[in-house]
């Protein structure tokens, strides 16, 4: 006979409902969604005379109750996008699910400012909902869908701005660094210490201009190993609103051929990478699940060095312009070469290196104009967050010394490379945080100025202190995330002893990356006295 289980009182009692508690949010608060968090909803709070209180949504309620997240998770029709948050995404505000006359704030990928449309809401957050865009019922009168070169635009999350003249794209980011300066510089502003941000600078080239894309690729569990996987980027929500081409089993990666803001060789390079996958597939190879597979373009002036990506006869891909040749290199740890200005720069294939080799001569113009060096050729440079050298190495015939501080190893032991490829004997690097610098430093105050260029994150306290104590003729602080950037001058000069004898002369845009929101914020401080 089979012997009875008799159950323990545990196993017996009644079963435990699982409830899901939803996590705090905490982002960077310089981070899009910090932005977007503390600052843009109590904004349009602000601008609708609402609360918080009165757009926030029963979160934890709405993830236990399978009843009202259908009733939460719904498709809402006259939907007016109202703005555009500074990740250019639009910004709305819906009627509210459960309370009459309340609103939820909506945020809209691919939805512009002016338009009216039907999105549906697919995910709750405490402060806001995301939406997939699933018609334009009435467009903004800034919408061009003719100007749309790619056919991925509208699902593929790398670009926000094609439909939108370039004029109007540069109107866009401007906005996006007055915004930032008003969200995080408000002092400043109240002292009337900001001046006028200028005009965003335009990109030389509009589209081709990506000298480097990472493209990945995940194996879905509904691929059998001789499907090559979906290969390109990752998709923002399910957005219907633009008939886009998708695989069998769209996954987060989107199946892209071709990305046009990459530049020719790099866009040869993901054909090429992508061929590699389709034989690898077909052959039972592909070893890793996924993977981000690397495009970066590489320039010599010597045929014989060139190496790359090669097609599916294995031939070598290479493109001569200019009297150079172009490849594109796939391995991290290859040595790549760039020109600027006519100045050589190596650096190590995967470590930092500006991404649009168009604009960079109209960037170093200014930022040299604006450090005001002496015609003599006396003054002094400090180069913070110098990576390979690209701003020392560019003044360095306009200055006596200069001095670059770098964390990575790698891009400090290029810069001295490319001091010696380009025949140049004034500029040297030490590797370490920022604030090594001034442990090193003997340049005459006086005759130095500085050039900052942080990460995202920006300057930390500890070396902005610092910096004040130096006490350079001139600052140009060049910053990735207008955000931090304006948090950081509003400390520098409120909150440093001697950052109040600095003035902030201008604030400009640069145009790294067209057709997509994003920005590069020039400040320029100087001494007064
Ligand atoms: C935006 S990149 C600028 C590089 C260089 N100015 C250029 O244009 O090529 C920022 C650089 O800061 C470096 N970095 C990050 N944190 C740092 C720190 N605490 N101190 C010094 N360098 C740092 C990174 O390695 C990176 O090379």
């Amino acid at each position: 006979m089979p012997t009875k289980v008799v159950p323990t009182v545990a196993q017996s009692g009644p079963r435990k409902v699982k409830r899901h508690r939803a996590k705090k949010q905490n982002p960077e608060p310089t981070s899009p969604l910090g932005v977007l968090l503390n600052h843009e909803i109590p904004q349009i709070c602000k601008e609708h005379n609402l609360t918080l209180e009165q757009v926030s949504n029963p979160l934890n309620k709405v993830l236990n109750d399978s009843e009202l997240r259908k009733k939460y998770n719904r498709v809402v029709e006259s939907v007016e996008i109202l703005k555009y948050s500074s990740n250019g995404e639009g910004l709305a505000l819906l009627p509210h699910p459960e309370i009459p006359g309340g609103k939820q704030i909506a945020v809209v990928p691919f939805g512009m400012p002016g338009d009216v449309v039907t999105l549906r809401v697919f995910m709750t957050k405490h402060t806001h909902v995301d939406t997939d865009l699933l018609s334009i019922d009435k467009s903004s009168d800034l919408r061009k869908q003719d100007l749309i070169r790619c056919r991925y635009f509208g699902a593929c999350s790398g670009c926000q701005y094609q439909p939108i003249e370039y004029e109007q794209q540069l109107e866009f980011k401007r906005n996006t660094i007055v915004n930032a300066y008003k969200y995080f510089a408000p002092r400043l502003g109240v002292l009337g210490k900001l001046p006028e941000v200028g005009k965003t600078v335009a990109s030389p080239l509009k589209y081709g201009y990506r000298t480097k894309l990472t493209p990945h690729y995940q194996l879905s569990r509904h691929e059998d190993a001789k499907t090559r996987p979906n290969f390109g980027f990752g998709s923002k929500g399910r957005p219907s609103w633009r008939e886009v081409p998708l695989r069998e089993y769209p996954g987060e990666v989107m199946d892209i051929e071709d990305c046009i803001i990459g530049t020719e060789i790099v866009r040869q390079g993901m054909k090429n990478e992508r061929a590699r996958l389709e034989s690898q597939a077909a052959k039972g190879e592909i070893k890793h699940k996924g993977a981000t597979v690397l495009l970066r373009e590489d320039t010599r002036r010597n045929k014989d060095e060139v190496k790359g990506s090669t097609d599916e006869m294995g031939k070598l891909s290479i493109l001569e312009q200019d009297d150079k040749f172009k490849t594109c290199v796939t391995d991290n740890n290859a040595i790549v070469s760039e020109y600027v200005n006519g100045l050589r720069f190596d650096f190590v294939a995967n470590e930092f290196f500006q991404n649009n080799n168009s604009i960079l001569p109209k960037v170093i113009d200014y930022v040299k104009s604006n450090l005001a060096l002496d015609k003599s050729g006396d003054d002094y440079l400090v180069d913070a967050y110098c990576g390979s050298g690209l701003f020392s190495i560019s003044c360095a015939s306009s200055v006596r010394k200069s001095l670059g501080v770098e964390i990575s190893a790698h891009s400090i032991a290029f810069a001295k490379k490319n001091v010696e490829l380009n025949n140049i004997d004034n500029c040297e690097f030490i590797e370490g945080k920022a604030e090594k610098l001034f442990e090193k430093i003997d340049f005459p105050k006086d005759k130095t100025s500085v050039i900052l260029d942080p990460p995202r994150k920006g300057c930390d306290e500890v070396f902005l202190k610092q910096l004040a104590e130096f006490y350079p003729k001139r600052i140009v602080y060049v910053s990735c995330n207008v955000h931090s950037q304006a948090r950081d001058v509003e400390y520098f000069l409120t909150e440093t002893e001697k950052g109040k004898d600095y003035t902030l002369e201008s604030i400009i845009g640069f145009d790294f990356f067209p057709q997509t929101h994003h920005v590069e914020g020039v400040a320029v401080l100087s001494r007064k006295c």
